[in-house]
Parts: structure tokens; sequence; C-alpha cells
């Protein structure tokens, strides 16, 4: 079901610093920042040839990454996004799988225009999977 690895996420307390640490250090491409208040994230990529890496801050109230940073300050990696043909189709077989589905089940608009989907940690070996149409 699950196709290419689109990217990994890493959620850090300022953006500014990891953007800066992927630019200056790594010598990596990277994107503008860009606020996200649907998913309660600022987001930078870094391009990579083969995937993305996707820079998370916290952004508003209730952020749903606001517990991972505070618990990771120095931050951590937060999640792997696969690309899947049909999102609604991924969904439903995952849902008849006894996966959990967060949020209300219903796709969100992700960082790239196209529907996303979040998978329960606890049900991929401890790593929130993000699945994004492609
Ligand atoms: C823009 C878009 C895009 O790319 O297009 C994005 O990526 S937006 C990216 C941001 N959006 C999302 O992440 C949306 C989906 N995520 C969520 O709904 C949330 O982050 C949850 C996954 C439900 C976790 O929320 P929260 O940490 O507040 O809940 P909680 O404290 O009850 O955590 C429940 C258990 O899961 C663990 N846990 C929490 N976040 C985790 C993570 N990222 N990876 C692995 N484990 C994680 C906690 O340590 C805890 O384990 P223990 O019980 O063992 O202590
Ligand atoms: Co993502």
């Amino acid at each position: 079901m699950i196709g290419r690895l689109n990217h990994v996420a890493i959620a850090v307390s300022d953006l500014a610093a990891a953007t800066a640490t992927y630019k200056n250090t790594l010598g990596a491409k990277v994107s503008e920042p860009e606020s996200l208040p649907e998913h309660g994230v600022t987001v930078v990529f870094v391009e990579l040839p083969n995937a993305k890496i996707e820079l998370l801050q916290p952004l508003g109230e209730g952020s749903p990454i606001a517990g991972f940073v505070a618990k990771n300050p120095a931050g951590g990696i937060h999640h792997l996004c696969y690309e899947v043909d049909d999102i609604l189709t991924a969904r439903d077989q995952l849902k008849a799988a006894g996966a959990r589905v967060l949020g209300d089940g219903e796709p969100k608009i992700g960082a790239h225009g196209k529907p996303v989907l979040f998978l329960h940690p606890k049900d991929f070996n401890g790593a929130l999977v993000e699945l994004e149409q492609a």
C-alpha cells in the first residue's frame, strides 16, 4: 500500500536555528518558513535529492507537537511520511486492520497542498506515520 518516503519530520523549539544548521552546517537547500495554523506548526522543508526533511516548530495554542517538543527540548524525529495512491482507500484498509487514524479521520490538506492523515505511533512501532496522497 505505501509508496515513496516523502519526508522525515524533525520537531524543534527553534526553527531558525534548525534551519541554519541544515543550511550552513550540512549545506542543504532549505525553503522559507511557512505557517500552517490548521496543523499547529510552522514548517521549513529541506530538499534532498531523494526525499525531504520537514523541520517543525509548534504554532499557536494546542499545537499537536507541543507535548513532544516539551519532552524533547533539543528536538527529535517526529514522524515519517509515506505516499499512498488513494488516501481514503488506504485509510479504510488501515482502520479495518485496527490501526488508529488520528483526529476526526478525515484528511486535511498538508504542506504540499495534498490530503494527509496521521496514524497513531503506538500502532506503528513507536513511530508516528503520516500518509500523503501522491
Ligand atoms: C503539515 C503536515 C505535513 O507534513 O503536510 C505535518 O506534518 S503537520 C505535523 C504535526 N501534526 C501532527 O503530528 C498530527 C498528528 N499528531 C497528533 O495527533 C499528536 O501529535 C499525537 C500523535 C496524538 C501525540 O500527541 P501528544 O504528544 O499530545 O499525546 P500524548 O502525550 O498523549 O502521547 C501519547 C503517547 O505517544 C507518544 N508520542 C507523542 N508524539 C509522538 C511521536 N511524534 N512519535 C512517537 N511517539 C509519540 C507520547 O510519548 C506518549 O507515549 P507514552 O504514553 O508512552 O508516554
Ligand atoms: Co509531515
